[in-house]
């Protein structure tokens, strides 16, 4: 008795293609370049202490527990000694580092393309781009989102519906008009697309855009939505890092 070949799955599944279809690798890719003047910490926010620790490192220590990443790759600033001074021996084999962080978030990203490729990454491998300075993000949410694109033939982010109704500031910080806040999410990260397809998007869009989805968006694709965690905060300004060191220890003391 013979089997009925499986139907033809309409999106791509987690393999390269081709007759002998090699698996799609599975990156990580951590832009840590950005000077975070917003944040006011006298330097790059991503080495300001949190928690005892810099705040990049509880990022990593949250990416290093994603199960089936092949490599985690971050990419610093030209020049940077912090990140080898402040964690050294973190890089090993599938934790690498790049410095060759770009002057927008885009371009560091972009840089960090490249360097996965040169790396031997495949155009078809799917890249994670996570915020370094989105320092509690948790295993289980970026499963979620890997769950959720794996079989997508865009990718997609995490994000979260608006919560708050949304107001368009006009001159002498007053409000100019209430926005219709339905339909509306705040984009997250991670944000998981294929290299090739990010790399190009990114290439086109140009150094302007602020996430990954932007430039996959200008291409005419439309990223999939998958929900995030409230507590999957971006410290931007100075008040964020009383708020994620809190949430830091609270996450420590355990349930
Ligand atoms: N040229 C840049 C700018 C940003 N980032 C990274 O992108 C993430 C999110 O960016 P953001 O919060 O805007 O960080 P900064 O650019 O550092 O902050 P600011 O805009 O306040 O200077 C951060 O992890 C940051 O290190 C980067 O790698 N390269
Ligand atoms: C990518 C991002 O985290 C999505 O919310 C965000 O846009 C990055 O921060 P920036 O301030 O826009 O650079």
């Amino acid at each position: 008795m013979t089997s009925a070949p499986p139907a033809a799955s309409p999106v791509p599944s987690l393999t390269s293609g081709g007759a002998h279809p090699a698996p799609a690798r599975l990156h990580l890719l951590l832009p840590c370049a950005g000077l975070g003047e917003r944040a006011a910490a006298g330097g790059p926010k991503q080495y300001a202490p949190l928690a005892g620790r810099p705040l990049v490192a509880h990022t990593l220590d949250a990416l290093g527990r994603v199960p089936g990443v092949d490599r985690l790759l971050l990419v610093l600033a030209p020049g940077d000694r912090r990140f080898a001074e402040l964690l050294p021996g973190w890089a090993g084999p599938g934790r690498e580092t790049a410095a060759v962080g770009g002057a927008s978030r885009a371009e560091t990203v972009r840089q960090g393309l490249q360097a996965l490729r040169t790396a031997g990454a495949a155009e078809e491998d799917w890249v994670l781009v996570h915020d370094a300075a989105r320092c509690l993000v948790e295993p289980a949410w970026v499963q979620r989102l890997i769950e959720a694109c794996r079989e997508d033939p865009v990718g997609g982010l995490l994000a979260l519906p608006l919560a708050d109704t949304l107001k368009a500031a006009g001159p002498e910080g007053r409000v100019e008009q209430t926005l219709d806040r339905r339909g509306k999410w705040a984009a997250q990260t991670p944000q998981m697309f294929r290299l090739g397809l990010l790399a190009r998007a990114l290439d086109a869009a140009g150094p302007g855009v602020t996430d990954e989805a932007s430039a996959i968006e200008a291409l005419g694709l439309r990223p999939r939505l998958v929900p995030g965690h409230l507590l999957n905060l971006k410290v931007t300004w100075p008040e964020d890092f009383a708020t994620a060191e809190a949430l830091l220890r609270l996450r420590a003391a355990g349930p």
